[in-house]
């Protein structure tokens, strides 16, 4: 069973995503947008070390692999953490817009059951933009990039601008990030999009 509830469905006024003309090329790596975060950072041990490519357009693809830390059931990749990998590679497109959002909903179909060992291959896009929202859809695949779909989300991400970091987070973590000149330019770089 799938399906997309009406808060996913772009409003009529909706405009086709535009890839920003700095965005990597297709095929190019994004790398991790914060080395300390769970999704992509290189720095958490336990941590998905997610990788996403550009692709055409307003897409991207990612791999995963499950580890015995990421368990729910005996063998078997937890839910939360197959949602996570969907909610990172689906937060990834907004780099390819230069924009910089957090998720506001986040829909997960479960499909197939997810062993540990098991590489999840990603694919995400951008369907739609209105205002502050951004609407974007991906599935994740085993057995291969053409094998059967066994996770999928749909999402609306909210724009934020840098402020929403700097007053929420922990303040040990944002002056760290704020000290390191990789994190400062790779925020930078969101912060010029008119
Ligand atoms: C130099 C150092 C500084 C560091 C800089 C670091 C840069 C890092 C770069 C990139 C980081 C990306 C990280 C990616 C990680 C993966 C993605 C995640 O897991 S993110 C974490 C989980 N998500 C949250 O924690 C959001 C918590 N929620 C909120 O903060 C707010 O609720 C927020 C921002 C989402 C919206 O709040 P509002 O007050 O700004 O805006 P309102 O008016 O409520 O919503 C705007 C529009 O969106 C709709 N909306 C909002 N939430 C919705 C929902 N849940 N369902 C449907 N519509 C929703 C609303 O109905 C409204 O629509 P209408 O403009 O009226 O048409």
């Amino acid at each position: 069973m799938s399906g997309t509830s009406a808060a996913l469905t772009p409003p009529a006024d909706a405009q086709a995503p535009v890839r920003h003309p700095d965005a990597p090329a297709p095929g190019e790596p994004l790398g991790a947008h914060y080395d300390q975060c769970f999704g992509c950072g290189g720095g958490q041990p336990h941590g998905l070390h997610l990788e996403a490519r550009a692709g055409e357009g307003v897409s991207l693809t990612a791999e995963f692999t499950v580890q015995p830390a990421h368990q729910g059931a005996p063998g078997l990749a937890h839910g939360g953490v197959l949602a996570s990998a969907l909610d990172e590679t689906l937060g990834s497109l907004n780099w390819l817009l230069r924009i910089i959002a957090v998720t506001g909903r986040l829909e997960t179909d479960f499909l197939l059951p997810v062993p540990v060992g098991t590489t999840l291959y990603l694919e995400a896009e951008v369907t739609a933009v209105a205002g502050r929202k951004i609407y974007s859809t991906a599935t994740g695949r085993i057995g291969g990039p053409d094998g059967p779909v066994a996770v999928r989300a749909d999402a609306l991400f909210v724009e934020v601008k840098v402020d929403h970091f700097v007053e929420n987070g922990r303040p040990a973590e944002i002056q760290a990030a704020m000290s390191d000149p990789d994190q400062v330019r790779r925020t930078r770089a969101f912060e010029v999009n008119p």
